[in-house]
């Protein structure tokens, strides 16, 4: 059984009892639910650096990337620094991340916000709106064609982006929809753990121009981020390069600084 797989069967299991704890009618009803969205893709599309700054305290590449960063601090610091977005992992079991970090988060910046989750149940869409994202991700590799559409309308009927994570061409083909607004290939060999930013260079011209294209993963330079905009990549999303240092939000600053020289 690959990671994904592992975390795919235990997600199914905290759906499940999480549906049992909050009903969907009291998401529904959550103060949050009614807030008018931002959008993301518009952002990257208008931007000239594309970050996209992940909250992040461990992973299963890693194990601990950094667990004394407040996200309130981190979310502020990323707003200062000039991001265009925020990515907040909500997985708690691989990534020490909660719903609770969305809302604090939320609490303290105007970013577009992104759930990074494993999604696979419309359930997950709900709470991701009610604790104040702007984002969703759908990931090719744990869904079907009909999921991806599925997910992808009802996300859009919320008003919130989507933003669909493939690792290779035959994800690529399977997933494109027009209810898609971005299109991330992940550089992450998710059997391996090895990154390449070869990844996204191969994917990049199979990707139709509708869409803005994501790098993600393993982008710790800004060689990196020139390397891959000859390849149309608008956006940039970068977890551990901030995260793993002691003010996530200034590494971001000096990177984007560097970026913009
Ligand atoms: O990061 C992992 O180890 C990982 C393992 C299994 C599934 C997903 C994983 N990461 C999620 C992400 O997509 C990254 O957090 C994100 O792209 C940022 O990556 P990085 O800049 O390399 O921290």
């Amino acid at each position: 059984m690959d990671i994904l797989q592992k975390i795919v069967t235990d997600k199914r299991i905290e759906v499940t009892l999480r549906k049992q704890l909050i009903p969907t009618k009291q998401l529904e009803q959550s103060i949050l639910f009614e807030r008018k969205t931002i959008s993301l893709a518009n952002k990257l599309k208008n931007s000239t650096s594309g970050i996209i700054a992940e909250h992040k305290r461990r992973s299963p590449s890693k194990q601990v990337i950094n667990h004394n960063l407040n996200v309130f601090d981190v979310a502020k610091g990323y707003e200062n620094a000039g991001v265009c977005g925020m990515s907040v992992l909500t997985d708690g079991k691989y990534f020490g991340g909660s719903l609770d970090d969305l809302l604090t988060a939320r609490a303290s910046c105007n970013l577009p916000l992104l759930r990074k989750e494993f999604i696979i149940d419309t359930y997950q869409i709900l709470e991701a709106k009610a604790y104040g994202a702007d984002v969703i991700l759908l990931i090719a590799a744990i869904l079907t064609r009909a999921e991806i559409k599925q997910f992808s309308e009802f996300a859009k009927s919320l008003h919130l982006d989507v933003l669909l994570e493939v690792h290779n061409q035959e994800e690529l083909q399977k997933a494109i929809m027009p209810s898609l607004d971005m299109l991330g290939v992940n550089n992450r060999n998710l059997k391996t753990f090895k990154v390449s930013l070869e990844t996204s260079k191969t994917i990049s011209e199979q990707i139709p121009n509708d869409f803005v294209k994501v790098s993600e993963s393993g982008i710790s330079s800004v060689e990196a981020i020139q390397q891959l905009q000859p390849y149309g990549y608008k956006g940039f999303l970068i977890g551990e390069n901030f995260m793993k240092t002691e003010n996530a939000g200034n590494s971001a600053k000096q990177f984007i600084e560097e970026l913009k020289k």
